[in-house]
């Protein structure tokens, strides 16, 4: 049974892999500095550019082709972005991404998208992202806002001791359970209210009963 669609969000490991971002304003500057962020290799296609994009060009940051874009420009690219302020450069990127399969974000465009970006919001290793299927993005800022004024120092923290003891210790039911009492009253739960020492003590006795084990 074919039901209507709904999104499907993942988290992309965008490393070393070959970006294109068509445009080269305001909009494509943010797009940018996030994919630099996630370590893409970035090529930039537009005849105007802004001064930052500019200066992280001339820094080698990104690759800036000074022109507007052509077809077969999309080759050899991962995922594409277009941000541009003309419908039919957005349309003729779009044709070429899907001749050759390849994912196309077209800002503003919800209809040439074959995926949207969300709202992010990021405290260290934990990302808060609220879409709303491309109906209300205001809405999705707003939401992400508030839902980022509940994640804590003590969550930070809590995840990069989960992902310490994740690299550190064998899998198995011991680091499981030592992985969910972290996350749980006892210890999240007092990190949130300042009782450090109780955390610890907690950690301490669950790290003993591991050993105790192994
Ligand atoms: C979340 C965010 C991410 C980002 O862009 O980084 C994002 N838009 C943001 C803000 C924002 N965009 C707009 C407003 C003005 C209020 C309004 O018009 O509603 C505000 C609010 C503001 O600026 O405060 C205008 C707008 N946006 C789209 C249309 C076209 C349409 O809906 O048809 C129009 C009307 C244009 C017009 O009529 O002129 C379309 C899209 N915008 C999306 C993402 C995708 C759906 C996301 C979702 O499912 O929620 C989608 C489908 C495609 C895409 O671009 O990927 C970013 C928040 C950044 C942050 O967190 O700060
Ligand atoms: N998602 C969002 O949050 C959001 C918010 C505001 C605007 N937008 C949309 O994003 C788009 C870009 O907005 P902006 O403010 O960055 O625009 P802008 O006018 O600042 O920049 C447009 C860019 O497109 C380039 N361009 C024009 N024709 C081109 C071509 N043929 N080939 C390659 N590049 C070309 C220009 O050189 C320039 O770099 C608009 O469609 C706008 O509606 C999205």
């Amino acid at each position: 049974m074919v039901s209507a669609s709904i999104d499907y969000p993942v988290c992309l490991q965008l490393r070393g892999k070959r970006v294109l971002l068509i445009g080269a304003g305001l909009i494509a500057e943010s797009r940018a500095l996030q994919l630099l962020e996630a370590g893409a290799r970035l090529r930039m296609v537009a005849p105007e550019a802004t001064d930052t994009l500019r200066r992280l060009a001339s820094e080698q940051r990104l690759e800036l082709l000074e022109r507007a874009y052509r077809p077969g420009d999309a080759a050899g690219h991962a995922l594409v972005f277009v941000a541009t302020d003309d419908r039919q450069v957005s349309q003729a990127v779009a044709e070429e991404t899907r001749a050759l399969g390849i994912l196309l974000n077209a800002a503003d465009e919800p209809d040439l998208c074959d995926f949207t970006l969300p709202s992010v919001g990021r405290r260290g290793p934990i990302t808060v992202a609220v879409s709303t299927q491309g109906m209300a993005p205001a809405l999705a800022r707003g939401l992400r806002r508030q839902l980022m004024e509940h994640i804590g120092r003590h969550h930070v923290w809590v995840a990069r001791l989960s992902g310490h003891f994740r690299e550190h210790l064998p899998r198995g039911a011991g680091r499981s359970r030592l992985l969910k009492r972290l996350v749980d009253d006892d210890i999240c739960g007092r990190l949130a209210r300042g009782q450090r020492r109780h955390a610890w003590t907690c950690i301490r006795e669950e790290l003993k009963a591991l050993g105790e084990k192994t």
